[in-house]
């Protein structure tokens, strides 16, 4: 963020616009039109036939019975998108003729709670949260291949198996559908499918990797009917799944038109070779890129290799590709024993297993941690001095950094100061071994020792990570803030950032100090007003904030849609009232959301359990740190960790 003639300007920020949706829904489940709408921060109305549809204002979310469809082609003249949701519990109801003319298709079961699933789903759909961005920029990501003939076998240990990974494969060949006797290549059917597909999605944060691997590249989807990859394919885009896999071997026609439908679903492109004859330094090897690149937003390259000499000719034909092309990323590895090598210098989506998955995904795949532990051993990932500083031990947060250390075989040492004052952080800060740290409380950002730093946390005005970025002049140290971005994450898991856009906001706090990082990430999600109770805000945050001085002030303004309170835990019974006083008008509008930032001891001002029981989307300090636990591991150390395995291993009591 930069300020332009004293206005803040984010560059991370979300822009978005309000969608245009028609939701078609089974018979006595209008209640799915609703959630969308409110996870949407838009109104909704129910119409009985679908010429009704046009006469609807474009941001009010419309719903429709599937029954009241009686020509499904009508659909496509409809100038919305248009969503087919079910329930999986019912007796099927799918329409598969109307399915297929709609652009996604969302799958719940009244057995798991689906706000949070059903965000997800419409923030990637719509094109507001872009998993694959966010991976690109990352130094190196992993995939996780689970291998279950039932994917709820996994679901249990899913926090456990996905530390260290950034998205996660569905092998969909692999999976065993009940109802189908497996004789010869029969595959599970869609129904099987969508629903893994939603039990998966429900249980991770990870972006998803739909994969029907063929008989030829050591999978099982049989290859003499390419239409029934298509088939897949297309429903794991209108499933909303992160990627799909497409086979480079499929008919060109099939793999342009996935592409000219994938919507914001993004396409690995893959090959694999067991012959144990390919060649990476042949011209094939440069034509087989090039054929993947051209719909291809990744292009995957494997091949079963009999030699180590193998390995060197992978890396310079990963170099050469690296320097030729800009895009698409090249994910390339040998297979075998010999291949792991190169499944340790691959940077981009890395297949990774876990001990406690039934079998490897192919011949000489590694864990998370075996890679990490080769890397140090080549001296690709030197051991960093990582300093967690203040009240560490007090949140708990260090503890939880080294479980996550050993867990993935991380080489670094985690070595906490308590502080004592400013110029002590600067001793540590300065040290040659210095290899990165978190603080808290945080410092300003005005720390001279520290002259580079990011947008947020110079607009923030508070330093709570500091990086050290190895660059060919030497190590580079950047101040940074985390904690906003935590704040983001946890304010867009049940609500999409444009349910934010445009939206009034109070924020109470007894200092613009202690709500800087909330305001910052408000404004990313483009927020409309911002009030204030309790402080001015004069600093760098300028942009839309007005403070409410008397309680008329207040009332002038209706509901807001979202309320944080930054006040010390011994202030926050201030906010009763007014979480009272807002919830009254809650019925007809959208969006309820309060945000307490204090830390310390609950009881009778608990605001957090206050609004939960008024009916607002209520978080608390432990949300917060979690989230940011997540943010500070990927910034530190370039590892994913799910939140709910930070919730999992580091006890949520710790954070209170
Ligand atoms: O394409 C790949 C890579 C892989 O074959 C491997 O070699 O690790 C494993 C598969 O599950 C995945 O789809």
């Amino acid at each position: 963020m930069t300020k332009v003639n004293g206005v803040m300007k984010i560059e991370e920020i979300v822009h978005t616009e309000a969608p245009r949706l028609l939701i078609l829904f089974n018979q006595g489940q209008q209640d799915v039109v609703i959630t969308a709408a409110d996870i949407l921060g838009q109104k909704h109305t129910t119409v009985t036939y679908l010429e009704a549809v046009a006469g609807q204002p474009d941001s009010t979310i419309v719903g429709l019975e599937h029954g009241s469809v009686s020509n499904p082609e009508d659909i496509q003249r409809i100038n919305r998108m248009v969503i087919t949701a079910h329930c999986i519990d019912e007796e099927d109801a799918r329409i598969h003729g109307l399915t297929a003319l709609c652009d996604h298709e969302y799958l719940y079961t009244a057995r798991q709670p689906a706000r949070r699933d059903l965000a997800r789903f419409l923030g990637l759909v719509l094109g507001q949260t872009k998993p694959h961005d966010d991976l690109r920029k990352k130094g190196r990501t992993t995939l996780l291949s689970t291998t279950f003939p039932d994917i709820r076998a996994a679901l249990p240990n899913l926090d456990i198996l996905s530390v260290g990974a950034d998205s996660v494969e569905l092998r969909v060949d692999l999976l065993e559908d009940p109802s189908i006797s497996r004789t010869g290549h029969e595959v599970p059917s869609l129904e099987y499918v969508g629903e893994q597909v939603m039990l998966l999605r429900q249980r991770t944060e990870l972006p998803i990797i739909f994969t029907t691997r063929c008989t030829k590249e050591n999978g099982r989807f049989p290859m003499d009917d390419p239409m029934l990859f298509y088939k897949y394919l297309r429903k794991a885009i209108q499933w909303g799944c992160e990627y799909i896999d497409v086979e480079l071997w499929l008919p060109e026609e099939i793999r342009r038109k996935l592409a000219s439908e994938k919507g914001s679903s993004k396409i690995i492109s893959a090959w694999h070779d067991f012959s144990g004859k390919f060649k990476w330094s042949s011209a094939e090897a440069q034509q087989l890129f090039k054929q993947g690149a051209v719909y291809g937003d990744i292009v995957k390259m494997i091949a079963l290799i009999n030699t180590t000499e193998e390995n060197y000719e992978l890396e310079y034909f990963r170099s050469v590709i690296q320097t030729t092309y800009s895009h698409p990323p090249l994910s390339a590895l040998n297979m075998g024993p010999i291949g792991q090598l190169s499944r340790t210098l691959n940077r981009v989506f890395t297949p990774i297993t876990h001990p406690l998955l039934p079998i490897i995904a192919a011949p000489g795949q590694l864990s998370a941690a075996e890679i990490n532990f080769r890397l140090h051993s080549m001296g690709q990932m030197p051991k960093l001095d990582l300093y967690a500083i203040g009240n560490v031990h007090h949140t708990g947060q260090a503890m939880f950094f080294e479980k996550c250390l050993n867990e993935l075989s991380l080489p670094h040492q985690l070595l906490c100061i308590e502080r004592t004052s400013q110029s002590s952080v600067e001793r540590f800060i300065t040290r040659p071994s210095f290899g990165g740290a978190y603080i808290n409380p945080p410092l300003p950002a005005t720390a001279p020792y520290l002259p580079k730093l990011s947008n947020a946390a110079t607009t923030i005005g508070q330093i709570d990570t500091v990086v050290a970025h190895a660059t060919s002049g030497g190590k580079v140290l950047l101040g940074d803030n985390v904690t906003w971005k935590g704040i983001r994450a946890m304010l867009t898991r049940d609500f999409v950032p444009s349910a934010y856009a445009g939206q009034a906001a109070l924020v109470l706090a007894s200092h613009e100090s202690q709500a800087a990082a909330a305001i910052f990430a408000l404004t990313s999600l483009e927020i409309g007003t911002i009030h204030t109770i309790g402080f001015k805000a004069k600093g760098s945050i300028a942009a839309d904030i007005q403070q409410f001085h008397t309680l008329e002030d207040m009332k002038k303004v209706s509901r807001p849609f979202v309320v944080i309170s930054a006040l010390p835990s011994e202030k926050t019974f201030v906010v009763s009232p007014l979480l009272k006083h807002y919830s009254s008008s809650f019925k007809e509008r959208p969006g309820r959301i309060f945000v307490d930032l204090s830390s310390g001891v609950r009881g009778r001002g608990d605001s957090v359990a206050l609004a939960d029981s008024l009916g607002w989307t209520a978080y608390g300090i432990a949300d917060v740190n979690g989230w940011t636990t997540v943010e500070t591991l990927r910034l530190l150390v370039g590892q994913n960790v799910p939140f709910d395995f930070v919730c999992l291993a580091a006890g949520r009591s710790l954070y209170r």
